[in-house]
């Protein structure tokens, strides 16, 4: 290939190239709607969290990632596509520097302004999350898409909180927080293989995306975005557009729990 799209390939934010060689499953994609297959067999996803597994705020220089204490089964999901029960780590979102994109996945290649990602792994089945996330049943991450509209109460006390982690690698306790609070109330969700958005971008990420999006306000989306990439005493660069491009579907169908 030409030495502009070698470039191409490699986005400052991940210095690593954007599909791995060999990769089949790779995530973020576009659903097409209309392509999804509706599969009768999928179940509902059961979700229970115990809001005090909620340990601290990060931010890691790619995110601000709320992480849980994972080592117990006292946050966990089970049901929909899903042979186990897979335990909470973290959530974190992901967002644009404006309202047009930010999300990873897009829906008939419509853009949300920001996609919140809830990541849980097969503690059934592995000892650790850092052994699951080699495995390709090892994480399955729960993806809710943000639009712009009223202002969400539950996620003002995360808000309120951003300004402490403002630099790459500082971090907040946060003790108390019910991660449910951030779902929609509507259980239909699609659901296909896929991997990481991030590197390692290891294909070990069973996707179930909410078919509805929350609501959040400007104001909210404003705070995402005065988060930093940057550590305390270097040049400031603001965290926005930390999605990755999307991804080829190649041999993959993506199924709907609803009709
Ligand atoms: C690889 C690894 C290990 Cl092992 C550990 N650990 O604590 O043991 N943490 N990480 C990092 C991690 O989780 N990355 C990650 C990347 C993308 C996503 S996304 N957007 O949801 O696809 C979710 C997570
Ligand atoms: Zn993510």
């Amino acid at each position: 290939c030409s030495r502009k799209n070698r470039n191409a390939a490699l986005h400052p934010l991940w210095q690593s190239p954007l599909t791995i060689p060999g990769g089949t499953r790779q995530s973020p994609i576009n659903i097409q709607w209309r392509d999804s297959v509706y599969d009768p067999f999928l179940k509902p996803l059961k979700i229970s969290y115990d809001p005090t597994t909620c340990l601290h705020i990060w931010n890691n220089g790619y995110s601000f990632l709320v992480e849980f204490d994972d080592s117990t089964d006292r946050s966990i999901i089970v049901g929909g596509p899903l042979e186990n029960q897979y335990r909470l780590k973290q959530f974190h979102f992901h967002w644009g520097a404006i309202n047009d994109w930010g999300s990873e996945h897009t829906v008939d290649s419509k853009f949300y302004p920001a996609e919140l990602h809830l990541v849980h792994w097969n503690a059934v089945e592995y000892p650790s999350f850092e052994e699951a996330v080699m495995e390709g049943n090892g994480l399955a991450v729960i993806g809710v898409f943000l639009k712009l509209g009223a202002r969400h109460e539950g996620l003002q006390t995360l808000v309120d909180a951003l300004p402490a982690v403002k630099h790459k690698d500082t971090v907040i306790e946060f003790d108390v927080f019910d991660p449910s609070c951030l779902l929609p109330s509507c259980p239909d969700y699609w659901t296909y293989a896929g991997s990481l958005t991030t590197p390692p971008l290891t294909e070990s990420v069973t996707w179930i995306i909410k078919k509805k999006p929350i609501e959040v306000d400007e104001d909210q989306l404003e705070a995402f975005r005065m988060l930093l990439f940057t550590s305390d005493g270097e040049e400031e660069k603001r965290m926005v557009d930390n999605f990755r491009p999307l991804q080829p579907l190649m041999d993959r169908t993506v199924r709907s729990s609803f009709q």
